[in-house]
């Protein structure tokens, strides 16, 4: 229960927030940036000309207040749309009937299958680059996993509340859910699949709205929340230029196994 002060202090917080989005979201740089009755009473110790004035500025920055608000609003609004978003969570939910769907694109974006037909394919093939490119689809789906699992690990944020935790093959860190795991492999994956395969048109445009459904189905599903998937596609997207820059040649390869044996 709130006691007479705690009602005193969110009142005096939120007029703090308040003032500073109407009169100083733009703080000066080298001012303190607190309530406004702190920086009044510090300008008049400047003792700059008039006593009224403000020191010289060389840059303005943002008031952390602001930033704050800002930041807590936005979470509001994931969590928000994420839950009405999540008409799929369980089978009674108003979605219901599609959840089968949702988990069937849910496993079409999970690293086990991703990580066996890759090999596969390796395996299977018959020529140096296309040995070459799935080596490399390789690695980056390894790279994926774990730079995923580091930042579910150091941020661990929890999965949303209306979430079933009933995904086939986890890892303990996919008990957190920033980022989608999923959503970084799909944007990943997508790019490099539009970048190393000759593929006609339409192929293309699925391979880009498969990646989109991956990332709409895990929130549908209730596994994550929209900034967790935004998140994800922003980390896969960037992945890919990390996969580019540390390309594994054959000859690379040939010394790393060289080196090994
Ligand atoms: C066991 C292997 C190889 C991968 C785990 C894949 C997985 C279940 C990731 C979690 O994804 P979300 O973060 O999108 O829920």
């Amino acid at each position: 229960m709130k006691r007479p002060t705690d009602e005193r202090k969110d009142t005096r917080s939120q007029f703090t927030a308040d003032s500073s989005l109407r009169v100083n979201y733009l703080t000066p740089k080298c001012l303190p940036s607190e309530s406004p009755t702190r920086r009044r009473g510090s300008s008049s110790s400047t003792g700059s000309g008039s006593g009224q004035g403000l020191p010289e500025e060389d840059g303005i920055r943002l008031n952390p207040s602001f930033i704050r608000v800002a930041l807590s609003s936005l979470l509001a609004i994931d969590l928000w749309m994420s839950k009405r978003l999540g008409v799929c969570a369980c089978e009674d939910s108003s979605w219901g009937s599609v959840r089968p769907l949702m988990k069937l694109i849910e496993i079409s974006g999970h690293g086990i299958p991703w990580l066996a037909g890759t090999a596969y394919c390796m395996y299977k093939s018959d020529s140096a680059p296309g040995q070459e490119v799935m080596l490399n689809l390789l690695m980056g789906l390894l790279l994926d996993l774990v730079l995923v699992g580091i930042v579910k690990a150091v941020v661990r944020r929890r999965r949303p509340a209306h979430n079933r935790m009933d995904m086939f093959a986890t890892f303990s860190v996919d008990r957190y859910s920033f980022p989608s795991g999923h959503a970084t492999r799909a944007a990943m994956c997508g790019r490099f699949l539009l970048a190393h395969l000759v593929l006609a048109a339409p192929l293309r445009v699925l391979v880009l709205l498969w990646a989109s459904l991956v990332g709409l189905s895990r929130v549908m599903l209730g596994r994550h929340n929209v900034t967790d998937v935004m998140f994800g596609f922003w980390m896969g997207y960037c992945q890919y230029n990390l996969v580019e820059m540390l390309w594994l040649s054959p000859q690379t390869l040939q010394g790393l196994l060289g080196q090994l044996a």
